[in-house]
């Protein structure tokens, strides 16, 4: 059984995307949250827009729904360029790239979306179009292979990854500017919640908007998402009045809980702690025992429950806190990772 499309999981469907693409903030000052990643773009925006030269090719790291793809639109509208959009899985093959870089208009903004999933002859080629912005294009096969150097327009690549250590150094080199996306604060939460249920026609009470910030695991788009939900059940059971109580109820209806974890996440807590005592146990392992690829355990579940403080990364592989045992209602043994610390 997979959990990817779960209501609390960070990734967005077809609908969805339509929804998020009404609610996505259009200028860097409305962008909320991420304000050290906000002042160091708006200083490399800024400063390329003076010198009427694109600015140095940005990487952007974070979890998923963090607002990598809404910050590479910010990129392109702050510099009055054009945008165009393409993922790694879809550049297989070299061809695939050029395709795209030799059609690019000056200062075009060129974003890649999960970069680290390039494959490799167009990850080469993308090396000395973003040094020198100049591809080989190779014609013919085997000996007789010959390759045509063609010059393509000084662009702008916008790189995003979940998984920036998978990036190889000679791509990360040539970044200019890496910006790290945290997990948001419940109080930015509150703010982009604000905003959406504004733009929905929504009225969120306070103590409403801070019972789902507090609940969306630190991610807007998760934020958005039960701000939806949480519309619907008072819609349908409270007379379209949402309040506290409201969101609570919602929320608790689709098996999110109090610290946001949703069922990925009890379900990995529940085998770390059930299965293997609390741990050490490796990734793969614990991927396993829960159906799902360690890729999804890694990437969507461990980072916010390593950011609780309810699991942690030793060298022996990972270990449940005290305060895992804790949120999963068990009593943590005397000599549980950061008992006297977390409880
Ligand atoms: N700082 C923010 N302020 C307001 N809304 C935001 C912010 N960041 C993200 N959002 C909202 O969250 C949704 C998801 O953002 P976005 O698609 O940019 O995330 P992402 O990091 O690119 O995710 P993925 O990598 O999974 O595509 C968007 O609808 C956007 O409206």
């Amino acid at each position: 059984m997979s959990f990817e499309r779960e209501l609390v999981s960070a990734d967005a469907d077809g609908e969805e995307r339509q929804i998020e693409a009404a609610l996505r903030p259009k200028r860097l000052a409305e962008f909320i949250g991420q304000a050290r990643v906000r002042e160091q773009l708006s200083l490399v925006l800024e400063s390329a827009l003076r010198r009427q030269r694109p600015p140095d090719h940005v990487l952007m790291s974070g979890s998923p729904g963090l607002g990598k793809t809404t910050l590479a639109m910010i990129i392109a509208a702050e510099l009055g360029a054009p945008l165009r959009i393409t993922s790694g899985p879809a550049l297989e093959r070299a061809g695939d790239l050029a395709a795209i870089l030799s059609t690019l208009a000056d200062g075009e903004v060129l974003f890649i979306d999960e970069i680290h999933r390039m494959a490799r002859p167009a990850e080469e080629m993308l090396y000395m179009a973003m040094e020198d912005f100049r591809v080989d294009i190779v014609v013919g096969k085997g000996p007789g292979a010959t390759a045509i150097p063609l010059d393509i327009a000084p662009f702008t690549l916008v790189g995003a990854t979940t998984r920036a250590g998978l990036l190889p150094a000679p791509l990360r080199d040539r970044f200019g500017f890496t910006a790290h996306m945290d997990f948001y604060e419940t109080g930015e939460l509150e703010l982009v919640l604000r905003r959406s249920a504004a733009l929905l026609g929504v009225d969120l009470p306070d103590d409403a908007g801070n019972e789902i910030a507090r609940r969306s695991r630190g991610t807007p788009r998760i934020a958005n998402r039960l701000l939806r939900r949480v519309r619907d059940y008072a819609d349908v059971r409270a007379g379209g009045v949402v309040d506290r109580e409201v969101a609570a109820s919602a929320l608790d209806l689709y098996e999110v809980d109090g610290e946001g974890l949703d069922r990925l996440d009890r379900a990995v807590l529940g085998a770390l702690l059930r299965k293997f005592g609390g741990g050490p146990v490796g990734l793969s392992t614990l991927a396993v025992s829960v159906g799902e690829e360690p890729e999804t355990v890694e990437v969507v579940a461990e980072p916010f429950l390593v950011r609780q403080g309810l699991i942690a990364r030793t060298p022996r592989g990972r270990v449940a806190t005290a305060a895992a045992w804790t949120h999963l209602g068990m009593t943590p043994p005397p000599d549980a990772f950061g008992a006297g610390h977390f409880t």
